[in-house]
């Protein structure tokens, strides 16, 4: 508590002379309140009792006089005080909102959204509802003492007493102030798991319909509200506590020093005037102790508030820049890994020994199974995170010593799914380089080859994207991102499976765009896709963190067994139509699945004829375990995964699928359950085979079903 009050000082000095202007205001206030009650003493003993009527006069004229005094300074004190004390709440978001840029983004996957979003919302609040309460706090504290002092000049035994019988009123505060602060904390906590359930929940939505969750995510919703339930409560009583025993310990006082002070007065020890004052002083007190009692839950919360507002500002980047780093001039030579050794936690190891060499205006692509690290690669390269052993050199130059500004004013990024911020495309646009004009903005939308589309929607280029460019289609969203990207003209351009999430037809429009864009460039690929790696100068086939293969593509086909000349033929042999709507199998592709290895050409030929072409979106449930199966299914492109549920009921990933890739064939030969859901990761292209045909084709050839059958067990 007591460094919730020095980080608080510590603000107001940032702006001393509004505080010093402030705290004399205070004074006024003070003195107008602590003089009101006095003023019976002399009104009564100097000008009542002896029946001086000038006195009288002279008195009410000064108490006129200060009381006018006192709401004038009092109007100067609320507007100098709601500037100053905004001014200091907005410093707050301002530094919060500001770490957050800085933070490291390991710091985003240890902390939830939600959590995050807690601090401006409960902590940083329960902070500004305080602040904005510190003049009462103060008038309290100071009229507290000054009230107490007027007491002594007053009559001294009587004082004595009165403080002596203060400590009453403070039993709460002490007994329970630590219990209050302890439930505030614990509450607070619990508020931000809450936002994080619901931030997460509301974009789970796809997921939990496609999967009936509702009750379930009810369920577990009850049982963390009833968790709040019970802290709300323990810290609510805490506070009522507080608030209890320090009205009883002023009770008691006052009914101490009241009884002592008529006995006094009854005995001629005290003036009439002087019991009266020091009554109304007393009940004045009792008022102040009331504020201070009912400002304490709040001096609590803030002061808990304040606790988790500094755990994010102490936060420290894990990759920032170094004293020594110097500005990367233009990129001229080549990036190198070097030995490079990496995991995201101490336990694991993301990539192993990796060393490579990616010379400049060359296309270098990484492929691979979902989970070998591609994506890890770009996250160095980009220096979100540094490697635990080696180096990541830019023209020869460690990465730790170069500026993270220059390093990443030279790379253009395009990710799978760009994230574009509810504002015009002009300026979705323009964040690439926020200094451009609208003519640079306009020459990038064109190279991106969206500037048409741009121009036919009623408000151009002002047209407002939507959140997250919901009211754009993922090819536009993705042309948008790439003018973002290219309008930088960076020397470095990377594609996070840019294209991976659009449908065959988007997808050829835009592989074509990006053909002409990165032919003047440097340009780093990811993609599960060998398609779009074919063109690369230099492919890296990456498995479990390490480099397996690397070669042209045809360099690469020629290693017999090659875990990439096998991904190849598992991905081609498909060819769609140019709508996407239609794909023709060859007899040649169907031979690889183990199901149809033994048939012969004619026999898949014949086959191939019946497989029906199926398109979905993405976050789409194909499959749900338990349900009959009918099917044979084969990704021709895009994701899914495959869940299983555990013995809690709960669907826990197994696997994830990708062109190429097969499930379902047992579905071919018998009706037995699904043993798997399969939810699509991104828009999937499906061939699929009915049991009922193929059980027609293949009594024409009895041999097969003893085969299979025999294949199947
Ligand atoms: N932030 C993270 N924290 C911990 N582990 C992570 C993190 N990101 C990725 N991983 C793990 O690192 C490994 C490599 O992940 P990476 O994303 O590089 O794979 P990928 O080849 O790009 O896969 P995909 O094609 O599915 O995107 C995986 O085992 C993954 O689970």
């Amino acid at each position: 508590m007591l460094s919730f009050v020095r980080h608080i000082v510590s603000s107001f000095l940032q702006y001393k002379l509004q505080t010093t202007l402030l705290l004399a205001a205070l004074l006024v206030e003070l003195a107008y309140e602590t003089f009101m009650p006095l003023s019976f003493k002399f009104i009564i003993d100097m000008a009542i009792v002896p029946h001086q009527y000038s006195y009288l006069v002279v008195i009410l004229c000064i108490m006129v006089f200060i009381a006018l005094a006192s709401v004038i300074i009092g109007l100067y004190r609320d507007r100098m005080f709601a500037g100053l004390g905004s001014r200091i709440v907005t410093d707050y978001y301002r530094q919060l909102f500001g770490k957050l840029q800085n933070l490291s983004t390991d710091f985003y996957h240890r902390i939830n959204g939600g959590d995050i979003v807690s601090r401006f919302n409960n902590d940083l609040i329960s902070i500004d509802t305080f602040i904005m309460l510190i003049p009462y706090a103060l008038l309290s504290i100071l009229g507290l003492i000054l009230n107490v002092t007027v007491l002594f000049f007053l009559q001294w035994q009587l004082a004595l007493l009165a403080v002596i019988g203060l400590p009453l009123c403070l039993i709460g505060p002490k007994l329970f102030g630590q219990k209050a602060y302890d439930a505030s904390y614990m509450l607070k906590e619990e508020q931000a798991n809450i936002a994080t359930v619901v931030q997460e929940n509301v974009s789970a939505q796809p997921v939990i319909k496609a999967f009936g969750l509702q009750q379930l995510f009810i369920r577990r919703f009850d049982d963390r509200i009833a968790n709040y339930r019970t802290l709300s409560s323990r810290s609510s009583f805490s506070n009522f506590v507080i608030d209890r025993t320090t009205n009883m310990g002023t009770m008691l006082l006052n009914l101490m020093t009241i009884c002592a002070g008529s006995v006094l007065a009854f005995f001629g020890f005290l003036s009439v005037g002087s019991l009266l004052a020091f009554s109304a002083i007393l009940i004045s007190l009792s008022y102040l102790v009331a504020a201070i009692t009912w400002l304490a839950p709040q001096f609590i919360q803030a002061t808990s508030g304040m606790q988790r507002v500094r755990e994010l500002l102490d936060e420290q980047p894990s990759v920032a820049d170094n004293e020594m780093a110097s500005s990367l001039q233009h990129f001229e030579r080549e990036i190198e890994f070097r030995n490079v050794i990496f995991g995201y936690t101490p336990e694991q190891r993301n990539l192993n020994s990796i060393s490579l060499t990616i010379p400049k205006g060359t296309y270098a692509a990484f492929v691979g199974a979902s989970g070998s690290g591609k994506s890890t690669i770009i996250n160095l390269l980009m220096r979100f995170y540094d490697p635990q052993q080696g180096s990541v050199l830019y023209d020869g130059t460690n990465i730790r010593e170069i500026t993270l500004q220059s390093l990443r004013s030279q790379i253009g990024i395009v990710f799978q799914e760009s994230f574009l911020f509810r504002s015009s495309i002009m300026e979705n646009i323009r964040l690439g380089k926020p200094e451009a004009s609208d003519e640079e903005v306009i020459h990038a939308a064109r190279s991106a080859e969206i500037h048409d589309f741009i121009m036919s929607l009623p408000d151009g280029y002002e047209t407002d994207v939507g959140e997250r460019g919901g009211r754009l289609s993922g090819g536009q969203r993705q042309r948008v991102a790439i003018a973002r990207a290219i309008i930088r003209n960076p020397a470095i351009l990377i594609l996070d499976e840019a294209t991976s999430a659009l449908d065959p037809a988007t997808e050829a429009a835009i592989n074509m765009t990006l053909k002409r864009l990165t032919a003047t460039r440097t340009v780093i690929s990811v993609t599960h896709r060998l398609a779009s790696a074919e063109h690369a100068d230099c492919i890296y086939v990456l498995h479990q963190g390490e480099i397996a293969e690397l070669g042209s593509h045809q360099q690469l086909l020629e290693l017999s067994g090659g875990r990439y000349k096998q991904s190849w033929q598992k991905q081609t042999g498909f060819e769609i139509s140019e709508d996407g709507y239609h794909v023709e199998v060859s007899a040649e592709r169907l031979k690889l699945f183990p199901i149809f290895s033994d048939m012969d050409d004619s026999f898949l030929q014949k086959i191939s004829h019946f497989f029906a072409t199926e398109s979905y979106a993405k976050d789409r449930t194909i499959i749900h375990e338990g349900d009959s199966g009918d099917k044979f299914y084969v990704i021709v492109r895009g994701k899914v995964e495959v869940l299983k549920k555990d013995e809690f009921g709960e669907s826990k990933r197994v696997a994830i699928l990708s062109d190429g890739d097969f499930f379902g064939e047992v579905a071919l030969l018998h009706n037995i359950p699904r043993t798997a859901t399969i939810h699509t990761q991104t828009p999937v292209v499906f061939i699929t085979l009915q049991r009922e045909f193929f059980q027609d084709l293949i009594k024409q050839v009895p041999h097969l079903t003893s085969i299979m059958e025999a294949r199947s067990k």
